[in-house]
Protein backbone atom coordinates (compact mmCIF):
# COMPACT_ATOMS: atom_id res chain seq x y z
CA UNK A 1 0.00 0.00 0.00
CA UNK A 2 1.39 3.44 -0.67
CA UNK A 3 2.48 4.85 2.67
CA UNK A 4 0.70 8.09 1.86
CA UNK A 5 -2.46 7.10 0.78
CA UNK A 6 -4.14 7.38 4.13
CA UNK A 7 -3.43 11.61 5.11
CA UNK A 8 -5.85 13.17 2.97
CA UNK A 9 -4.12 16.37 0.39
CA UNK A 10 -6.57 19.15 0.01
CA UNK A 11 -6.76 21.80 -2.50
CA UNK A 12 -7.49 24.74 -0.74
CA UNK A 13 -7.03 27.28 -3.36
CA UNK A 14 -10.60 28.28 -2.82
CA UNK A 15 -9.55 29.22 1.07
CA UNK A 16 -6.93 31.83 -0.65
CA UNK A 17 -8.84 33.55 -3.30
CA UNK A 18 -9.39 30.52 -6.08
CA UNK A 19 -11.28 28.96 -7.59
CA UNK A 20 -13.62 26.39 -5.71
CA UNK A 21 -16.22 25.74 -3.25
CA UNK A 22 -14.92 26.92 0.32
CA UNK A 23 -17.69 24.77 2.12
CA UNK A 24 -16.60 21.65 0.43
CA UNK A 25 -12.63 22.55 1.48
CA UNK A 26 -13.82 23.35 4.71
CA UNK A 27 -15.50 19.97 5.19
CA UNK A 28 -12.60 18.17 3.98
CA UNK A 29 -10.60 19.86 6.27
CA UNK A 30 -12.98 18.93 9.08
CA UNK A 31 -13.11 15.35 8.65
CA UNK A 32 -9.03 15.34 7.85
CA UNK A 33 -9.22 17.15 11.89
CA UNK A 34 -11.28 14.12 13.09
CA UNK A 35 -9.92 11.77 11.96
CA UNK A 36 -5.90 12.30 11.61
CA UNK A 37 -5.37 16.09 13.30
CA UNK A 38 -3.03 15.88 10.09
CA UNK A 39 -3.61 16.50 6.36
CA UNK A 40 -1.72 18.07 3.44
CA UNK A 41 -2.44 21.22 1.67
CA UNK A 42 -1.64 22.33 -2.19
CA UNK A 43 -2.59 24.77 -4.34
CA UNK A 44 -1.70 27.41 -0.87
CA UNK A 45 -0.54 30.20 -2.98
CA UNK A 46 3.16 30.45 -1.22
CA UNK A 47 5.57 31.71 -3.92
CA UNK A 48 7.45 28.30 -4.85
CA UNK A 49 10.44 30.93 -6.14
CA UNK A 50 10.41 32.30 -2.04
CA UNK A 51 10.51 28.54 -0.96
CA UNK A 52 12.81 27.86 -3.38
CA UNK A 53 15.24 30.88 -1.80
CA UNK A 54 14.18 29.72 1.72
CA UNK A 55 15.57 26.72 1.30
CA UNK A 56 19.34 27.43 -0.59
CA UNK A 57 19.72 30.01 1.88
CA UNK A 58 19.00 27.83 5.06
CA UNK A 59 21.31 25.06 3.64
CA UNK A 60 24.03 27.90 3.16
CA UNK A 61 23.43 28.79 6.87
CA UNK A 62 23.58 25.16 8.73
CA UNK A 63 27.20 25.29 6.07
CA UNK A 64 28.64 27.53 8.57
CA UNK A 65 31.24 26.43 10.95
CA UNK A 66 29.11 26.42 14.42
CA UNK A 67 31.35 29.07 16.35
CA UNK A 68 30.27 31.08 13.47
CA UNK A 69 26.40 29.77 14.33
CA UNK A 70 26.60 30.17 17.81
CA UNK A 71 27.04 34.09 17.24
CA UNK A 72 23.39 34.08 16.93
CA UNK A 73 22.62 31.62 19.86
CA UNK A 74 19.47 31.88 21.63
CA UNK A 75 20.87 32.78 25.16
CA UNK A 76 21.38 36.08 23.03
CA UNK A 77 17.35 36.19 21.86
CA UNK A 78 16.83 36.95 25.71
CA UNK A 79 12.89 37.21 26.35
CA UNK A 80 11.87 36.97 22.27
CA UNK A 81 13.16 33.31 22.20
CA UNK A 82 14.79 33.66 18.98
CA UNK A 83 18.56 32.57 17.80
CA UNK A 84 20.35 29.76 17.22
CA UNK A 85 20.48 25.90 19.03
CA UNK A 86 23.42 23.54 18.37
CA UNK A 87 22.41 19.75 18.07
CA UNK A 88 21.05 18.39 21.19
CA UNK A 89 20.07 21.51 22.54
CA UNK A 90 16.23 21.48 22.52
CA UNK A 91 14.24 18.66 24.63
CA UNK A 92 11.10 18.28 23.37
CA UNK A 93 10.04 15.42 25.10
CA UNK A 94 12.05 15.38 27.56
CA UNK A 95 15.71 13.93 25.75
CA UNK A 96 17.71 16.05 24.05
CA UNK A 97 16.77 16.35 20.08
CA UNK A 98 18.83 15.06 17.24
CA UNK A 99 18.70 18.31 15.76
CA UNK A 100 20.29 21.96 15.46
CA UNK A 101 17.87 24.91 14.63
CA UNK A 102 16.65 28.51 13.95
CA UNK A 103 13.82 30.56 15.68
CA UNK A 104 11.81 33.06 14.53
CA UNK A 105 8.54 35.36 14.50
CA UNK A 106 7.31 38.29 13.64
CA UNK A 107 9.84 40.72 13.21
CA UNK A 108 8.54 43.82 15.95
CA UNK A 109 10.60 46.79 17.09
CA UNK A 110 11.56 48.04 20.19
CA UNK A 111 8.94 50.72 21.38
CA UNK A 112 5.63 47.55 19.79
CA UNK A 113 3.46 47.49 22.84
CA UNK A 114 4.20 43.72 23.41
CA UNK A 115 7.87 44.33 23.04
CA UNK A 116 7.73 47.31 25.18
CA UNK A 117 5.74 46.14 27.69
CA UNK A 118 8.09 42.98 28.06
CA UNK A 119 5.92 40.21 27.10
CA UNK A 120 7.76 37.12 26.52
CA UNK A 121 8.30 35.44 22.64
CA UNK A 122 8.14 38.70 21.04
CA UNK A 123 10.46 41.40 19.83
CA UNK A 124 13.44 41.43 17.04
CA UNK A 125 15.20 38.44 15.49
CA UNK A 126 18.35 37.51 15.50
CA UNK A 127 19.58 37.14 11.89
CA UNK A 128 23.59 36.11 10.66
CA UNK A 129 25.79 38.21 9.52
CA UNK A 130 26.19 38.78 5.74
CA UNK A 131 23.64 36.64 4.45
CA UNK A 132 20.71 39.76 3.53
CA UNK A 133 19.16 37.14 1.85
CA UNK A 134 18.47 34.87 4.37
CA UNK A 135 16.35 37.40 6.25
CA UNK A 136 14.27 38.56 3.47
CA UNK A 137 13.52 35.14 2.43
CA UNK A 138 12.30 34.39 6.01
CA UNK A 139 10.73 37.90 6.96
CA UNK A 140 8.72 37.21 3.41
CA UNK A 141 7.85 33.77 4.10
CA UNK A 142 6.88 34.49 7.94
CA UNK A 143 4.33 36.94 6.07
CA UNK A 144 3.03 34.71 3.49
CA UNK A 145 2.46 31.87 6.01
CA UNK A 146 0.67 34.10 8.39
CA UNK A 147 -1.74 34.99 5.91
CA UNK A 148 -1.93 31.62 5.11
CA UNK A 149 -2.15 30.92 8.68
CA UNK A 150 -5.72 33.24 8.92
CA UNK A 151 -7.17 31.32 5.89
CA UNK A 152 -6.81 28.04 6.96
CA UNK A 153 -8.20 29.31 10.18
CA UNK A 154 -11.32 30.76 7.98
CA UNK A 155 -11.99 27.09 6.67
CA UNK A 156 -11.77 25.71 10.06
CA UNK A 157 -13.99 27.98 11.72
CA UNK A 158 -16.40 27.28 8.68
CA UNK A 159 -15.95 23.29 9.33
CA UNK A 160 -16.72 23.61 12.64
CA UNK A 161 -19.93 25.21 11.65
CA UNK A 162 -18.50 28.40 13.09
CA UNK A 163 -18.53 32.00 11.61
CA UNK A 164 -15.62 32.31 9.05
CA UNK A 165 -14.17 35.00 11.65
CA UNK A 166 -14.53 32.95 14.39
CA UNK A 167 -10.48 32.14 15.22
CA UNK A 168 -10.39 35.86 14.08
CA UNK A 169 -12.35 37.67 16.66
CA UNK A 170 -11.77 35.60 19.65
CA UNK A 171 -7.86 34.60 19.62
CA UNK A 172 -6.31 35.01 16.42
CA UNK A 173 -6.37 38.85 15.88
CA UNK A 174 -2.76 39.29 16.45
CA UNK A 175 -1.74 35.68 16.53
CA UNK A 176 1.38 34.63 17.97
CA UNK A 177 3.52 33.25 14.94
CA UNK A 178 6.56 31.37 15.83
CA UNK A 179 8.75 29.98 12.90
CA UNK A 180 11.56 27.26 13.09
CA UNK A 181 14.17 25.78 11.22
CA UNK A 182 15.20 22.62 11.30
CA UNK A 183 18.47 20.59 10.28
CA UNK A 184 18.28 17.25 11.40
CA UNK A 185 21.97 15.26 10.88
CA UNK A 186 21.35 11.86 9.34
CA UNK A 187 20.64 9.17 12.50
CA UNK A 188 23.52 6.41 12.07
CA UNK A 189 21.82 2.90 11.73
CA UNK A 190 22.39 1.72 15.35
CA UNK A 191 21.78 4.78 17.17
CA UNK A 192 18.11 5.63 18.04
CA UNK A 193 18.26 9.23 19.02
CA UNK A 194 14.98 10.76 17.59
CA UNK A 195 15.23 14.15 15.47
CA UNK A 196 12.48 15.15 17.59
CA UNK A 197 10.76 12.58 19.94
CA UNK A 198 7.06 11.92 20.30
CA UNK A 199 4.82 15.08 21.26
CA UNK A 200 2.24 17.09 20.17
CA UNK A 201 2.34 21.20 19.37
CA UNK A 202 1.08 23.73 21.45
CA UNK A 203 -1.16 26.12 19.42
CA UNK A 204 -3.64 25.84 16.76
CA UNK A 205 -2.31 25.15 13.53
CA UNK A 206 1.22 24.31 12.16
CA UNK A 207 1.75 24.27 8.60
CA UNK A 208 4.65 22.48 7.59
CA UNK A 209 7.00 22.57 4.38
CA UNK A 210 9.76 19.73 4.54
CA UNK A 211 12.58 19.19 2.07
CA UNK A 212 12.57 15.68 0.47
CA UNK A 213 14.17 13.38 2.68
CA UNK A 214 11.50 12.27 4.75
CA UNK A 215 11.80 10.99 8.58
CA UNK A 216 8.59 12.86 9.65
CA UNK A 217 5.76 10.05 11.43
CA UNK A 218 2.71 10.67 12.89
CA UNK A 219 0.20 8.95 15.20
CA UNK A 220 -2.76 6.67 13.49
CA UNK A 221 -6.43 6.50 15.70
CA UNK A 222 -5.11 2.82 16.06
CA UNK A 223 -2.01 3.88 17.81
CA UNK A 224 0.69 2.90 14.84
CA UNK A 225 3.27 5.12 13.39
CA UNK A 226 2.87 6.41 9.79
CA UNK A 227 5.57 8.21 7.54
CA UNK A 228 4.02 11.88 6.43
CA UNK A 229 5.99 11.48 2.85
CA UNK A 230 7.05 14.65 1.23
CA UNK A 231 5.05 15.44 -1.41
CA UNK A 232 6.26 18.03 -3.87
CA UNK A 233 4.37 21.67 -3.73
CA UNK A 234 2.50 20.66 -0.72
CA UNK A 235 2.52 21.31 2.92
CA UNK A 236 1.83 19.35 6.28
CA UNK A 237 -0.83 20.78 8.50
CA UNK A 238 -1.52 19.54 12.23
CA UNK A 239 -3.56 20.46 14.97
CA UNK A 240 -2.28 21.88 18.20
CA UNK A 241 -3.39 21.46 21.78
CA UNK A 242 -5.42 24.47 21.59
CA UNK A 243 -7.95 24.06 18.55
CA UNK A 244 -7.87 19.95 20.55
CA UNK A 245 -9.16 22.05 23.47
CA UNK A 246 -11.40 24.51 21.81
CA UNK A 247 -12.80 21.84 19.49
CA UNK A 248 -13.61 19.97 22.90
CA UNK A 249 -12.08 17.46 21.93
CA UNK A 250 -13.39 16.73 18.34
CA UNK A 251 -10.10 17.84 16.35
CA UNK A 252 -7.06 15.79 17.18
CA UNK A 253 -3.85 17.30 18.22
CA UNK A 254 -2.06 14.59 16.94
CA UNK A 255 1.36 12.87 18.47
CA UNK A 256 4.23 12.92 15.93
CA UNK A 257 7.95 12.36 15.73
CA UNK A 258 10.84 12.55 13.62
CA UNK A 259 13.55 10.03 12.71
CA UNK A 260 16.11 10.47 10.15
CA UNK A 261 17.22 7.61 8.87
CA UNK A 262 17.89 8.49 5.30
CA UNK A 263 21.59 9.22 5.33
CA UNK A 264 21.68 12.66 4.80
CA UNK A 265 21.09 15.97 6.27
CA UNK A 266 17.06 17.24 6.50
CA UNK A 267 15.45 20.58 6.71
CA UNK A 268 12.46 21.26 8.21
CA UNK A 269 10.64 24.83 8.44
CA UNK A 270 7.73 24.11 10.88
CA UNK A 271 5.41 27.40 10.95
CA UNK A 272 3.48 27.69 14.47
CA UNK A 273 0.00 29.55 13.68
CA UNK A 274 -1.29 30.49 17.13
CA UNK A 275 -3.47 32.39 19.56
CA UNK A 276 -2.35 35.68 20.74
CA UNK A 277 -0.20 35.78 23.68
CA UNK A 278 -2.74 37.05 25.84
CA UNK A 279 -5.78 35.23 24.39
CA UNK A 280 -8.38 33.41 26.50
CA UNK A 281 -8.87 30.34 25.22
CA UNK A 282 -11.33 27.24 26.41
CA UNK A 283 -13.76 25.14 24.87
CA UNK A 284 -15.91 26.99 22.36
CA UNK A 285 -19.70 27.07 23.67
CA UNK A 286 -22.31 24.92 21.41
CA UNK A 287 -19.44 22.25 19.40
CA UNK A 288 -20.85 18.56 20.10
CA UNK A 289 -18.83 17.59 23.69
CA UNK A 290 -15.94 15.32 23.75
CA UNK A 291 -16.50 11.86 23.49
CA UNK A 292 -14.77 10.54 26.62
CA UNK A 293 -12.72 8.09 24.41
CA UNK A 294 -10.24 6.77 27.13
CA UNK A 295 -7.05 7.99 24.90
CA UNK A 296 -4.02 8.81 26.87
CA UNK A 297 -1.87 11.65 25.72
CA UNK A 298 1.82 11.02 25.52
CA UNK A 299 2.29 13.54 27.85
CA UNK A 300 -0.60 12.64 30.64
CA UNK A 301 -2.30 15.84 30.70
CA UNK A 302 -5.69 16.68 29.55
CA UNK A 303 -6.34 19.86 27.10
CA UNK A 304 -9.71 19.53 26.95
CA UNK A 305 -11.12 20.94 29.43
CA UNK A 306 -7.88 23.46 30.19
CA UNK A 307 -8.82 27.30 30.08
CA UNK A 308 -6.38 30.08 30.39
CA UNK A 309 -4.13 32.61 28.95
CA UNK A 310 -2.19 31.21 25.92
CA UNK A 311 0.85 32.63 27.34
CA UNK A 312 0.96 30.67 30.18
CA UNK A 313 0.45 27.45 28.14
CA UNK A 314 3.35 28.12 25.74
CA UNK A 315 5.38 29.54 28.50
CA UNK A 316 5.26 26.51 30.73
CA UNK A 317 5.74 24.06 27.43
CA UNK A 318 9.30 26.47 26.62
CA UNK A 319 10.35 25.66 29.94
CA UNK A 320 10.82 22.25 30.11
CA UNK A 321 12.14 22.12 26.29
CA UNK A 322 14.47 24.61 26.97
CA UNK A 323 15.58 24.52 30.10
CA UNK A 324 18.66 26.46 30.24
CA UNK A 325 16.58 29.35 28.38
CA UNK A 326 13.82 29.18 31.42
CA UNK A 327 15.44 32.16 33.11
CA UNK A 328 15.85 34.55 30.67
CA UNK A 329 11.79 34.01 28.99
CA UNK A 330 9.60 33.43 32.73
O1 LIG B 1 10.59 18.64 11.49
C1 LIG B 1 9.46 18.18 11.38
O2 LIG B 1 9.08 17.57 10.39
C2 LIG B 1 8.48 18.34 12.50
C3 LIG B 1 8.95 19.25 13.60
C4 LIG B 1 7.94 19.31 14.71
O3 LIG B 1 7.16 18.43 14.90
C5 LIG B 1 7.88 20.51 15.58
O4 LIG B 1 8.77 21.37 15.49
O5 LIG B 1 6.93 20.62 16.36
FE1 LIG C 1 5.56 19.15 16.16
Amino acid sequence: MDERSELPVIDIAALVGGQGNRRQVAAQIDRACRQWGFFYITNHGVSAALERQLEEQSRLFFSRASADKLKIAMVRGGRAWRGYFDVGGELTSGVPDCKEGLYFGQELPEDHPLVHSGTPLHGANLFPDGMPLFRSAVLEYITALSELGHALMAGIALGLGLDETYFARHCTGEPLVLFRIFNYPPAPPDDHSWGVGEHTDYGLLTILKQDDTGGLQVKSEAGGWQPVAPIPGTFVCNIGDMLECMSGGLYRSTPHRVLNRSGQARLSFPFFFDPGFYARVGPIAGLAATPSDGHERWDGASVHDWQGIYGDYVLAKVGRVFPQLQQAVL
